[in-house]
């Protein structure tokens, strides 16, 4: 992230939320990468508390949706509210506060190699709080490493971790600000069921610790059934039902009926005997 761009004034304030209020709005957005259309006309909410998730196939804009809302892409049209304010052209140090509030888990992690596990999940607090105290710093690290269960491993390297304890660092990381809103780009994609029940629970547990929201982009239907209170589906370039876990069982959206029964298998593993 630019710290140059930092003396740019601040415009964004985060107002705590009503759970269940509208926190985020997506709206009538469009975006393309040359010739290659990802959304026609999407539209989606997000509301405080909940854990929504995203499904989709590989390539729909899952990653893209998550990373026009912290500026990492920009939409070609439409809008993105949040807390009905229109963040969509912002620049990119109007951003770094938004940036305070909505924390993004990449998908792999996207851990520095040469820093240590403690430089890590202290680096965004450099980046957005530089006067906080050190001892401060190593409290809110040692807190956060304890919350996804990697107490006392601030001196091992990233080289030194399995794939399930990197991503929990990259997880101790996005939450070291405190952020409000969680984006979870794939959590679980690579890791075996166990190491994936506990990214599950990371995510559930955010919510009931820390009263995040959390938006999570995923293929694992597993996964997103744990997770999810609300479900979006992504296909065809726009989204094509937004329910509950149950309203999606019972879809007869036909992309989400595809969807589903392509993957039942994974759902109901008897299915497959
Ligand atoms: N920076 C970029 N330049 C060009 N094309 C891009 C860029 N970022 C994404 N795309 C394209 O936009 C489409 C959506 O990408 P995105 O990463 O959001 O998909 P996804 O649904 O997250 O897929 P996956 O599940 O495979 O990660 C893809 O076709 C991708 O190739």
């Amino acid at each position: 992230m630019p710290f140059a761009s930092r003396q740019e004034a601040p415009t964004f304030e985060f107002q705590q939320p009503t759970p269940g209020e509208q926190l985020i709005h997506f709206q009538h957005l469009q975006k393309s990468f040359g010739p290659k259309r990802v959304y026609d006309d999407l539209e989606l909410d997000v509301r405080a508390g909940e854990t929504l998730v995203v499904l989709g196939g590989s390539g729909t804009g899952k990653s893209v949706l998550l990373k026009c809302l912290i500026g990492l892409q920009r939409p070609d049209a439409g809008r993105i509210l949040f807390q009905g304010r229109d963040v969509t052209g912002f620049s990119e140090g109007q951003f770094i506060p938004v940036r305070r509030h909505v924390a993004m888990v990449f998908q792999g992690a996207a851990l520095f190699d040469s820093l240590s596990v403690g430089e890590n999940v202290a680096y965004p607090l450099r980046e957005h709080y530089p006067d906080m105290p050190l001892s401060e710093v190593r409290d809110r690290v040692a807190e956060k490493l304890e919350l996804v269960n990697l107490p006392g491993t601030e001196r091992l390297m990233p080289a030194d971790l399995s794939g399930g304890m990197k991503k929990r660092v990259g997880l101790a990381r996005a939450i070291a600000t405190n952020p409000e809103v969680i984006l979870w780009d794939e959590p679980t994609t690579g890791l075996d069921p166990v190491t994936t029940q506990s990214i599950n629970a990371m995510i559930n547990s955010m919510k009931t610790k820390l009263g995040s929201t959390s938006i999570v982009v995923t293929h694992d239907l597993v996964s997103a059934f744990a997770v999810g209170d609300r479900m979006a589906m992504l296909a065809n370039r726009r989204i094509v039902q937004v329910g509950t876990p149950g309203e999606f069982r019972r879809s007869k959206v036909p992309e989400v009926r595809a969807f589903l029964d392509a993957r039942r298998v994974e759902l109901e593993p008897e299915a497959a005997s």
